[in-house]
């Protein structure tokens, strides 16, 4: 019997729900209700990025975002991003989400825009990966799409790498787009070779999700938020869910 791949999983980043959120003392829009929609909708999983600034996602919510999947959503995964060498592992170590993703930001970072160099942080971030993985957290390292690098990724104890998509999403629908895409499949392969699995992020949106889910394989996950919070402005939570699942339907 063929092992059919599982088809790739939605998780919602609701770093910018939290972003509106702060800009108020009201508490809306709510973060938990957000989850509670997106989850209703289909998604498969909750994402944060807890920022040591806290700009977003405030340890407040990883706590009621926690409390909300374990007793209400036992099936949906919960995902923490962040730099271990920063905050990420007091969350580990305190809420043992399903996931951790490793991802090297400084602290004032505008924005996540690089993978690790396992070369200059392998040795540092290995003992940090072995400790989430002993308390049962998958651990996912946010990667550049270099096929050359996803062995380290594995050395350094990794079960999975997030392939970093803003250079695919700045390309796409120009000439340039088969070329990159060709680079982050070879890398999907890489990892997979290594004993890795795959997941991938960062400006993914409903128009470049399908395309990229058809040239690189098996991806298990995205991750996704800036895109899909600002399609719910237009579509709603429940009809932004169903249209991105629909394009993992259509790019599977
Ligand atoms: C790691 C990554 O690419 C995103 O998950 C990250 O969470 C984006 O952070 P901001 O939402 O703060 O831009
Ligand atoms: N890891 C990527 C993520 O969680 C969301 O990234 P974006 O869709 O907000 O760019």
């Amino acid at each position: 019997m063929t092992s059919h791949p599982a088809r790739t999983a939605l998780s919602v980043n609701l770093n910018k729900v939290a972003l509106v959120r702060n800009t108020r003392h009201l508490g809306i829009p709510s973060v938990v209700r957000a989850a509670t929609l997106c989850l209703r909708a289909g998604a498969q999983g909750i994402t944060v990025h807890p920022r040591p600034d806290a700009r977003h996602i405030r340890a407040a919510d990883v706590r009621e975002l926690h409390g909300l999947l374990r007793q209400s959503w036992p099936g949906a995964e919960f995902n923490i991003e962040g730099n271990p060498f920063h905050n990420l592992m007091d969350f580990v170590r305190e809420f043992r989400p399903d996931q951790c993703t490793f991802v090297p930001d400084t602290e004032g970072q505008f924005t996540s825009d690089h993978g690790w160099d396992l070369a200059a942080d392998g040795e540092r971030v290995r003992p940090l990966i072995e400790e989430a993985r002993a308390l049962g957290v998958r651990v996912s390292l946010f990667m550049d799409p270099v096929a050359a690098n996803m062995a380290a990724a594995k050395a350094a104890g990794a079960d999975r790498v997030e392939l970093y998509t803003e250079h695919y999403a700045h390309v796409f629908g120009t000439a340039q787009q088969a070329r990159v895409l060709a680079s982050y499949a070879q890398a999907a392969r890489a990892a997979q070779a290594a004993g890795l699995q795959v997941n991938a992020g960062h400006d993914l949106n409903r128009d470049n999700l399908a395309t990229f889910l058809r040239s690189v394989p098996g991806v298990r996950e995205v991750s996704i938020g800036h895109a899909l919070i600002a399609d719910a402005l237009e579509l709603g939570y429940e009809g932004t869910v169903k249209a991105y699942l629909d394009c993992i339907a259509a790019g599977a």
